[in-house]
């Protein structure tokens, strides 16, 4: 096996990220900022490098309702035009600096309306905070494309209403919708109408599932719901056997979404707090990649895993070998299963990620 890729190098890789929730992004010190400047008196810890590992050990908790409660402190000192505008901006900034030249960033609109900002104000500040950290990464040579997904929370009941602003923004930067939140007894199918919406209006659509729960969640959202691309899908392995003698065996519902071409958006990191996966070498991604699902690599939160994509990569590097292929690879298949119009998908595979990755493998000769 050859050495494995060092953090330094893949961070110079042209990258895809299509799952990041904006409000698990967020800089620490920045959280620290904005609960001072608006009065939010509730977090654990006022030490940026404190608060930071307080975010990554609060969602280390093995469940993924225990991870999700962190989100409130992020949530709270987001409930301003300004404090989104920033978020956003900060977001961008710190996805060109990790190399990402395409990003599907998700945040659910309806949980920044405290503050008194309609649904159609927040959108549109998130939007404007992506324009600006575009504009601040070019000015430092990098570019970044950003697209947004807007995500409904699978326990509340807005998700047809979020479904139809993602439509009415679709040409202004939104390019998909999403559903997140506590998978266990809030099954996709509960939010039917909004996916049924979405699709007699053409447009995309990725839904959180196989991640606390198995099967049937997968079996829902993809045969059922009809989502484009599944946020993590890890227990698709639960339809995968070992017959003796090493032989594969996968069950129908396996092979559809492989055959099928659905894109898996997987998380290691966050995987492991979860405790949707043991740990990142016995992370179901490698039997995947090995038996060719469309499998992609994502952050999914940032500021929990206390991570970036590059040290997603890295971590697979190490635990799997991967080369330069393979991540390339990786690379390929996220962008193919963007959102973005063909063409444009096509024109940033031939135009940045091929000619970057030989430009790193022509250096490594
Ligand atoms: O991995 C995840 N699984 C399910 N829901 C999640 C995950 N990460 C974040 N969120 C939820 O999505 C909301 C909008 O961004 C977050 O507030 C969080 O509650
Ligand atoms: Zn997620």
């Amino acid at each position: 096996m050859s050495h494995p890729l060092t953090l330094e190098q893949i961070r110079r890789a042209p990258k895809v990220l299509l799952h990041d929730h904006l409000d698990g992004g967020l800089r620490p010190a920045t959280v620290v900022e904005l609960a001072e400047a608006v009065g939010y008196t509730g977090l654990p810890a006022t030490d940026p490098a404190e608060l930071g590992a307080w975010f990554r050990d609060a969602a280390d908790s093995g469940a993924l309702e225990r991870y999700l409660e962190t989100f409130t402190h992020t949530v709270a000192v987001m409930q301003t035009r300004e404090a989104l505008v920033r978020v956003a901006a900060e977001c961008a900034e710190d996805l060109a600096a990790d190399g990402v030249v395409y990003a599907e960033v998700r945040y659910a609109p309806e949980q920044h309306l405290e503050g008194g900002l309609n649904l159609d104000e927040v959108v549109e500040a998130v939007l404007e905070g992506f324009r600006v950290g575009r504009e601040r990464a070019a000015e430092q040579g990098r570019s970044i494309r950003v697209g947004t997904l807007l995500t409904a929370m699978r326990h509340a009941a807005r998700s047809r209403e979020i479904a139809e602003l993602a439509v009415r923004y679709r040409d202004v930067g939104v390019v998909g919708f999403d559903i997140a939140g506590a998978e266990a007894g809030h099954p996709p199918t509960r939010h039917l109408d909004a996916f049924e919406y979405l699709r007699r209006e053409n447009a995309h659509f990725t839904i959180h599932a196989g991640e606390a729960f198995g099967l049937p969640s997968i079996w829902e959202a993809v045969q059922w719901c009809g989502a484009d691309r599944l946020g993590h899908g890890v227990r698709i392995v639960d339809d995968i056997e070992f017959a003796e003698g090493g032989e594969v065996r996968m069950g129908r519902l396996a092979r559809y979404v492989r055959d099928t071409r659905v894109p898996l958006e997987m998380c290691p990191s966050s995987n492991v707090q979860t405790g949707a996966a043991v740990s990142i070498a016995e992370h179901p991604i490698g039997l995947l990649r090995d038996l060719r699902f469309r499998v992609t690599v994502n952050t999914d939160n940032r500021l929990q895993s206390g991570t970036s994509l590059s040290e997603e990569f890295a971590k697979l590097s190490s635990a799997f070998g991967y080369d330069w292929d393979d991540l390339q690879w990786f690379t390929v298949n996220a962008m193919k299963s963007s959102f973005l119009p063909f063409d444009e998908r096509l024109a940033l595979i031939n135009g940045r990620i091929k000619p970057g990755f030989a430009q790193l493998k022509w250096a490594a000769r």
